[in-house]
């Protein structure tokens, strides 16, 4: 389907509105057109009576210029205000749509976006096509029915001012603004990129600044930006320029057409055809009739802007998920335990593999240790678990039952995941618990951090509970963060626990109390640990070793060798 075709899908459920926003928007540019050529029409007759070359009733014309400037305003107001509205409520469903097809394209989907240009898209882009209403629809529709009321009206008078008027019109509200879209539809794709490009990098640089300060390279990024704020301030001064020529030539058009008017119709004033009065009504008709195709200059080029927003919004929103939901669930299984049979995975089609010919069985009640050399695929194990990956060939079951016969939403609720990297976000700690258990009481967040020995450092902050963490968890240590992990890990109390390196960071002290308070949450789960610490792997049942996306080795951690130094030495722990 076009872009264009979608973007007026997006404004159906809002017809009724949208219509009545464009009537009163010719009801105010006719309003404004009838109220100069009226005022032309009266102050002229009443020279002309001053003068004694007439009668005229001034009651009914001054009434009506009241009217008619009652009406320009009242209406433009609730022009404004039903449309807007309108346009707000279809920007708003499209956000909340665009963010629902956003969330399941992550992590595999998204990878190749930056942070800043989806934030882009999703703001700025989106804010973008309300134009195509306002500034685009709206005007141009509104622009085609004064010009044909307010001619109609005047060729009553003079048929030929009518037509040196549409004419006019014609060229100030159609060739020039062709010519101007033609100019600017590139210019407007330039602009966006330039635009997201932008934004993408202060982003990124404000994110990196702890960084970019250790490296000391504050300057060449600031430089960076100055040259995209630069292209993006030249384009914008192109468009300025294009624009106040095509005022210009707008302009000239406009009292041409004036021009042409007069001419044609004083001779009709000298034969008696029309009184002055009414020649000077069709001119200021004239005149004014230009306001409506005032904004059509700007509606084309909003339309180049339009579109190129138009389509980075549409491929998030058209884009896939790696992974397909199926047509309809499994019942869950009985038991959690977990095969990987013969899985081969490459994150990109000519990627190396990942993972290949894995094969690794976890129980429930049991834990397995997973160790191996940095980038061996252990946590692509985890990746393909939870499904943010589809794997190209093997099996993974849960259950005896394959994972893609679940939903992703419903395989998700089995795990609980500690992860090498976990967000915190930017709110207090009971949210970032809450994370896990939304409905969780203040109790059982405590219970929780208790758990997790977190207890007495939150007792000592005094807004306890409900303490920023900061941006990703900033204003914490690296433990204190991790055990806020934890916690949620506990808070979720999931069939499937998923530990990826669970004590990092942590000093011999912590590590014991954490894995001792992690060590009840492994005897009920089934449970995966990735980590290069013997402390840790001391409390799993057996130990996989994996290189290069195989399992190569399966051993007891508890046996006799395990007491020997050679065993540990063997696994070449980092
Ligand atoms: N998101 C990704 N996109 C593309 N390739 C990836 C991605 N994540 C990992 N890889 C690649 O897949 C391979 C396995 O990576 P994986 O992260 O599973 O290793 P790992 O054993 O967990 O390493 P580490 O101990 O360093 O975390 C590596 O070659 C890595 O470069």
């Amino acid at each position: 389907m076009s872009d264009w075709r979608r973007l007026f899908g997006l404004l159906r459920p809002y017809r009724g509105v949208l219509a009545l926003g464009i009537g009163l928007a010719t009801l105010v540019i006719v309003a404004n057109v009838a109220l100069m050529a009226l005022a032309g029409w009266f102050i002229t007759g009443m020279a002309l009576a001053g003068l004694g070359l007439g009668t005229i009733n001034y009651f009914a014309p001054a009434a009506g210029i009241r009217g008619l400037a009652i009406v320009r305003t009242g209406g433009r107001y609730l022009e404004r205000l039903i449309t807007h509205d309108a346009t707000l409520r279809v920007l708003s469903t499209l956000r909340v749509t665009f963010y629902a097809r956003l969330e399941p394209l992550a992590p595999a989907g998204l990878q190749r976006y930056r942070g800043g240009d989806l934030l882009s898209r999703m703001r700025a882009d989106i804010d973008t096509l309300d134009n195509f209403y306002l500034r685009v629809i709206a005007p141009t529709i509104a622009a085609a029915l004064c010009v044909v009321v307010v001619n109609a009206f005047a060729a009553v008078f003079s048929p030929a001012v009518a037509m040196v008027n549409v004419a006019a019109l014609l060229v100030a509200g159609i060739l020039l603004p062709w010519i101007s879209y033609r100019t600017s539809r590139a210019r407007g794709v330039e602009r966006r990129q330039a635009l997201a490009d932008l934004r993408a990098t202060v982003a990124d640089s404000v994110g990196g600044m702890g960084e970019l300060w250790a490296f000391q390279v504050t300057g060449r990024q600031a430089q960076r930006i100055r040259r995209l704020s630069r292209g993006l301030i030249a384009a914008q001064r192109r468009d300025a320029w294009a624009d106040a020529v095509v005022n210009a030539a707008s302009a000239t058009v406009s009292r041409l057409a004036l021009w042409g008017a007069l001419i044609l119709a004083i001779p009709l004033v000298a034969r008696g055809v029309i009184g002055g009065p009414e020649l000077a009504m069709l001119v200021f008709l004239v005149m004014a009739s230009f306001e409506a195709v005032a904004p059509l200059p700007a509606a084309l080029r909003a339309l180049a802007e339009t579109k190129a927003a138009a389509r980075r919004v549409f491929e998030i929103m058209d884009a896939e998920p790696a992974v397909a939901e199926p047509a309809s669930e499994s019942a869950p299984p009985a038991t959690f335990d977990i095969v990987l049979r013969d899985v081969y995975f490459r994150y990109e089609d000519a990627a190396p593999w990942a993972l290949a010919g894995a094969d690794l069985t976890l129980s429930p009640g049991r834990a397995i240790g997973l160790v191996g050399p940095s980038g061996a695929g252990k946590t692509s194990v985890v990746n393909l678990l939870l499904r943010f990956w589809p794997y190209q060939a093997g099996a993974i079951e849960i259950g005896g039952v394959p994972i893609e016969r679940y939903t992703t939403a419903t395989l998700r609720q089995w795990f609980a995941v500690v992860a090498q990297h976990t967000h915190l976000f930017n709110a207090t700690i009971a949210d970032n618990l809450r994370i896990a258990a939304p409905e969780a009481n203040d109790e059982q967040l405590h219970a929780a951090l208790a758990r997790a020995g977190l207890a007495e450092r939150v007792a000592r902050m005094p807004r306890g509970l409900d303490t920023f963490v900061g941006e990703a968890g900033l204003q914490l240590s690296g433990g204190e963060a991790r055990r806020l992990a934890i916690a949620r890990a506990v808070l979720k109390n999931a069939p499937i626990l998923i530990l990826d390196e669970p004590t990092e960071g942590l000093d011999p002290a912590s590590e014991a109390e954490v894995l001792a308070a992690l060590a009840p949450l492994m005897r009920r789960a089934t449970t995966l640990v990735i980590t290069h610490r013997p402390s840790v792997l001391r409390y799993v049942d057996e130990i996989a070793v994996i290189e290069d996306g195989r399992v190569i080795e399966q051993i007891n951690p508890r046996g006799a060798d395990a007491a020997d130094a050679r065993f540990w030495a063997h696994l070449r722990l980092a």
